[in-house]
């Protein structure tokens, strides 16, 4: 990658929701022209973007078909969901894949990234094991002990993820796990449950020409496996900041590449435990957009396109706060929005998903505030006045 990138340059993003929307405005902001692509139609990406593709990602032929019609310069995965093996294909035509096709193929499943921070660059993480069959979860279960968390290797927002108290339940964890497997894996993760003070994200940008920079941590409380709010900065000493950094820093380094990455770790009284990793903005790392000078979004469309971030600016305690559905609908209307804006130094994000069903996330209550506390009281206000009635 140059110095002299010339714009607009073709964007193709592999994943249209809530995340890409935001990166696909900050790209529009430079003028960049963007093919916004996902698995349905009217995804939040696609309303704003140049134009979009409807397809299965991880179809093979459905990717090759919408790269040879629309020949992007670069390739942005903004889900994990991807035929990987086909990026590496794409890099090897020189399109540029973010932040490399060998990372998105390492963080496409839970078990190779772990393998590569624990086995390879022996990196602290939970205890951990796999599974394929019922009976293997059984044996591996009791080999880490209770309580355990169970995910499928390939999903996200906690989708088929149950923390698991006994071996009783052992059985009603695989079931789901397996139901709610993205893709084609039928493997399992099960972890040591960390008795955590507090998670992070920390938002490491690493660059092509310039040296990987982070920003300040961001907190987050997380239900059902899915993050519920967040708040940066993120009350960490400093010392365990600087460990976070330092095993940020190795894991992005072994991965390659340029963007954002949202490193996601356990902090607990002595420390510092690598949970995982995206490579692409985190949906914790929204806050940003009201916290930040430059948002997650701008952050790694400028590391992307290798233009200069001369300062990263925390603006002051933020936080956010999820908009969730309670109920199935495909016609979406939002009250209470009026109230939910009456308050100074609160935002929202609504994001326009045409479908909604129990605990999607539909939108994002954002605010600052004197401290940390008072943002967070502040976002979670702003959230629970807005309605969804269908
Ligand atoms: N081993 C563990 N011990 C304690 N809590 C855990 C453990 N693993 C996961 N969790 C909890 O579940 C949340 C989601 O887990 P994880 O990040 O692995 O799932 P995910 O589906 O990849 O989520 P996302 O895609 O939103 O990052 C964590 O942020 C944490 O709150
Ligand atoms: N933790 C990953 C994450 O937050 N990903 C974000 O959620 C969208 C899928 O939402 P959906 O499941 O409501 O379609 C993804 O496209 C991405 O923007
Ligand atoms: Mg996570």
């Amino acid at each position: 990658m140059n110095n002299s990138i010339k714009l607009p340059q073709k964007l193709m993003l592999l994943g249209s929701g809530e995340l890409g929307k935001e990166f696909v405005i900050a790209a529009q902001r430079l003028g960049n022209y963007i093919i916004a692509v996902d698995r349905y139609a009217s995804a939040p990406a696609m309303q704003v973007a140049d134009c979009c593709e409807v397809i299965s990602m991880l179809s093979a032929d459905d990717l090759e078909a919408v790269v040879i019609k629309h020949q992007p310069d670069f390739i942005i995965p903004e889900i994990e969901a991807i035929r990987t093996e086909k990026l590496l294909e794409f890099e090897q035509r020189g399109i540029t894949v973010i932040p490399t096709a060998a990372a998105t193929n390492y963080t496409m499943n839970r078990d190779r990234i772990r393998e590569l921070a624990h086995n390879e660059l022996g990196i602290r993480t939970a205890k951990y094991g796999y599974a394929i069959t019922l009976e293997e979860l059984i044996v591996i279960s009791d080999e880490i002990g209770f309580p355990n968390v169970v995910k499928p290797v390939m999903s996200s927002s906690g989708k088929g993820q149950s923390v698991v108290l006994d071996k009783s339940e052992v059985e009603k964890a695989w079931n789901y796990a397996i139901a709610n497997s993205r893709g084609d894996s039928q493997k399992v993760i099960v972890e040591e449950f960390i008795n955590f003070e507090i998670e992070i994200t920390l938002l490491t940008i690493k660059q092509w020409n310039a040296p990987t920079i982070f920003c300040p941590p961001i907190g987050h409380r997380q239900e059902r496996g899915d993050y519920q709010e967040s708040w940066q900065p993120a009350g960490i000493s400093e010392e365990k900041l600087l460990q976070a950094q330092e095993i940020a820093k190795k894991v992005t380094d072994a991965l390659g590449g340029a963007g954002i990455f949202g490193v996601e770790f356990f902090i607990t009284e002595d420390e510092v435990i690598f949970s995982e990793l995206s490579p692409r903005p985190h949906d914790t790392g929204m806050v940003t957009l009201i916290s930040q000078n430059f948002n997650e979004f701008e952050l790694h469309l400028r590391a992307i396109l290798g233009l200069p971030i001369p300062h990263i600016e925390q603006l002051g305690s933020s936080a956010s706060a999820v908009i969730l559905a309670s109920e199935k609908s495909d016609s979406i209307t939002f009250t209470g929005v009026a109230a939910a804006l009456s308050e100074k130094d609160v935002d929202i994000r609504l994001f326009g998903k045409p479908t909604a069903h129990p605990y999607r996330r539909m939108g994002v209550a954002l605010a600052k505030a004197a401290n940390v506390q008072e943002a967070r009281e502040k976002a979670t206000k702003a959230a629970s006045k807005i309605q969804i009635i269908s």
